[in-house]
């Protein structure tokens, strides 16, 4: 039948898969130079930064103290680990829970939110897996779902899960009280770059905007040497939220200004939340600010999940380095886009290991 799919299109469930294997099947064995054994995590040459967020967006201006940490952060890392945030442990616990409560509800009823449209048709929403493009893409060893937040108008809700019970509501305050941290971080960032405090909170309010969550599941694995967890990758997005695994880590980080290709682990820090810069803002600060390379590793012993929140520009809208950052000296670094082509590009790349941005980035060969 013309229609019909080969079978390796078709990405397994790993938490299915997990149930049933003693060693994790070659599809997803990472090649030699990229397996997490060969690089093992570094001691970290200066911590990530804790940054209070509420010593950012006091009313009576930011204390001068926190920002300079948080430009340090950004500067050294790309992230940093907020507290601060207004979300209390009660919440931030129940999130996870319900996050967990989904990943551990009967393969059927999952199933129910697939992002396998009749079975077969990848879609960007949904439970399931990455899209395969071709047989000898390396896979992950996570599931997740995807789920657009916001705005209201682009809510798919026979998409957001009806159980756990609480979900959906707990989903709703979280995406709230993100965006409230969202904002206090857009204001500094464009502080820090000289811009007017509301220059990218501006973009990002127009009602079209969106925000996408993704939840993530780690299933312990046979193998963690040999399988990643979430290939190494940097976000599409102007910034990312994410609440980790308060008890198992697994994210690892390289330093943006670095070449050496060395992976550290970012530290559980309880209550914390790690915000990164993404793509966009790279592009929009012409390179003053770097998205930071990152992977998830998986662990023998336990399973892990992660929640990140992916702030973005309408799709529509072109993406290119802020005027008021380019001149002579600092000429453009990055070729125009839009979060709609950038989105597809990072996919498509994405699959094959490699970075989205480089096709992007302008060769300035002038010294
Ligand atoms: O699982 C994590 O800690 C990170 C997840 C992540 O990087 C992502 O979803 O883009
Ligand atoms: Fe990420």
């Amino acid at each position: 039948m013309a229609d019909d799919q080969p079978a390796w299109k078709i990405p397994p469930i790993v938490q299915e898969l997990t149930a049933g294997v003693q060693e994790p099947p070659s599809r997803y064995v990472v090649g030699e130079q990229d397996r997490p054994a060969m690089a093992a995590a570094a001691a970290m040459p200066e911590p990530i930064p804790i940054v209070d967020l509420s010593r950012l967006s006091a009313n009576d201006g930011a204390d001068d103290d926190e920002t300079a940490k948080l430009l340090s952060a950004l500067q050294n890392w790309g992230l940093f680990l907020a507290v601060g945030h207004g979300m209390d442990p009660g919440f931030l616990t129940e999130m996870m829970e319900v996050t967990r409560g989904f990943f551990n509800l009967p393969l059927d009823e999952k199933q129910k939110y697939s992002n396998l449209a009749n079975g077969k048709e990848f879609r960007f929403e949904g439970y399931g897996n990455d899209m395969v493009l071709s047989e000898d893409q390396v896979l992950d060893w996570c599931d997740r779902l995807y789920l657009t937040v916001e705005p209201e108008s682009r809510i798919v809700r026979s998409l957001w899960p009806a159980q756990p019970p609480a979900f959906s509501d707990v989903l709703r305050e979280y995406t709230t009280r993100c965006r409230e941290i969202a904002g206090v971080v857009l204001a500094s960032l464009a502080r820090l770059l000289g811009l007017h405090e509301g220059r990218f909170v501006g973009m990002m309010s127009d009602g079209v905007a969106m925000t996408h969550a993704r939840f993530n599941y780690y299933p312990r694995c046979p193998e963690p040497d040999r399988v990643l967890g979430l290939k190494p990758h940097s976000d599409a997005s102007v910034i990312t939220v994410v609440l980790i695994d308060d008890a198992v880590g697994g994210l690892q980080v390289q330093k943006p200004n670095d070449d050496d290709g060395v992976w550290y682990d970012v530290p559980i820090v309880p209550n914390a939340l790690l915000v990164n810069v993404g793509d966009v803002t790279e592009i929009m600060s012409n390179g003053l600010f770097r998205s930071p390379v990152h992977r998830a590793v998986t662990n023998a012993e336990s399973d892990r999940v992660s929640l990140a929140m992916f702030y973005t520009l309408d799709s529509e809208k072109e993406i290119e380095p802020l005027p008021e950052l380019v001149d002579d000296k600092r000429p453009r670094r990055y070729r125009k886009t839009t979060t709609k082509d950038y989105l597809a590009l990072l996919f498509e790349r994405f699959t094959r290991g490699e970075r989205a941005l480089d096709a992007v980035k302008i060769d300035l060969n002038d010294d």
